[in-house]
């Protein structure tokens, strides 16, 4: 059974239609990507999944149950995307707090705390004030106060935004790490690029509606060019019939082969000739280019091209 099951979901500002008949499950432990440009529908949709704003109509289920922001919210972290803290208040304290929020006792607030803190390398902030924080530390602060009383489902809107590559990287190895413990894990972004290594599954959302839907594996198989490259001793040499050479590279060829061939047969070709296969690969479109093709032509796709 899917742990959150969102069914028909639509939600109009006036004439804006924010989200637009929106469907999918999240199946437990499973790390979701919702993903669109700026304005497609993303915040308005996690608001609904997490009680803030009522559906206009539509259902969302929690673990098969109609949901009850009241009964379930104690089950949900949501870290938004712009984030909330108290910059007068010491971190430490602050952490401490939020958990007690959260319905922690002092003790286990604490305990959990220094624990995440130790985690994430954060110990000797523990005194500081938040506003002494920078953007990216701020950002790690966030995500303890967020996964402190280990919910079922965490909402994380831009989590990266801000981070250095060291700790972009320590963030994502927490997000594996919890979803390998049974949290399952929506993340939302317009970076579609930091999609493709950490989500097993995603929906594309444009202009409010669900443009695609599924695993990143399969989605890339789906819009797949039969496009390789090729790197041979001699890439000067004949060339084998059904393959179209669209860009050379020193001994690096990457051409389009014709349909139904098989890629084994232009590998044949070149050791019949005796040239040296060096590599060789299937080039996958990545996700950006995907919702390039499908958006063609309209704004979004001018911004995510430029
Ligand atoms: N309170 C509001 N009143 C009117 N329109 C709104 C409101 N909030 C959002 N919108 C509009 O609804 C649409 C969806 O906005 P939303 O913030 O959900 O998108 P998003 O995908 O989260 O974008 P971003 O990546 O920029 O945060 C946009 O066209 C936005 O202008």
């Amino acid at each position: 059974m899917a742990l959150l099951s969102v069914q028909h979901l639509k939600k109009y500002y006036a004439t804006q239609r924010a989200v637009d008949d929106i469907s999918f499950d999240i199946a437990p432990g499973s790390i979701f990507g919702l993903l669109g440009p700026n304005g497609a529908g993303k915040s308005t949709l996690l608001r609904m999944i997490t009680g803030i704003f009522y559906a206009d109509s539509g259902n969302i289920l929690f673990n098969g149950e109609p949901f009850d922001s009241g009964r379930h919210i104690g089950e949900i972290g949501y870290m938004p995307e712009e984030r909330g803290l108290y910059k007068k208040m010491k971190i430490g304290e602050q952490a401490v707090y939020l958990a007690q929020l959260r319905g922690l006792s002092k003790s286990e607030a604490e305990f959990r705390s220094k624990q995440w803190f130790k985690r994430l390398d954060m110990t000797t902030w523990w005194n500081k004030k938040v506003e002494d924080l920078s953007k990216g530390m701020s950002q790690k602060l966030q995500f303890v106060t967020t996964v402190i009383h280990n919910p079922k489902l965490l909402i994380l809107d831009e989590p990266f935004s801000g981070l250095d590559p060291v700790n972009a990287n320590v963030l994502k190895d927490e997000i594996f790490r919890l979803a390998q413990e049974g949290t399952t894990i929506i993340f939302s972004t317009h970076r579609m690029e930091q999609v493709e290594e950490i989500c097993d599954q995603i929906i594309l959302v444009n202009q409010g509606k669900k443009i695609l839907d599924g695993s990143v594996k399969q989605v890339k198989q789906d819009f797949k060019e039969n496009l390789f490259s090729l790197t041979l001793s001699n890439p000067d040499a004949p060339l084998p019939a059904d393959i179209q050479v669209l860009k050379q590279e020193q001994n690096k060829l990457m051409f389009h082969l014709n349909e139904n061939v098989p890629a084994n047969q232009v590998l044949l070709h070149y050791i019949n000739q005796g040239n040296n296969i060096l590599a060789f690969e299937e080039i996958l479109p990545s996700l950006n280019d995907i919702f390039i093709r499908l958006v063609q032509g309209t704004p979004a796709a001018r911004e995510f091209v430029a």
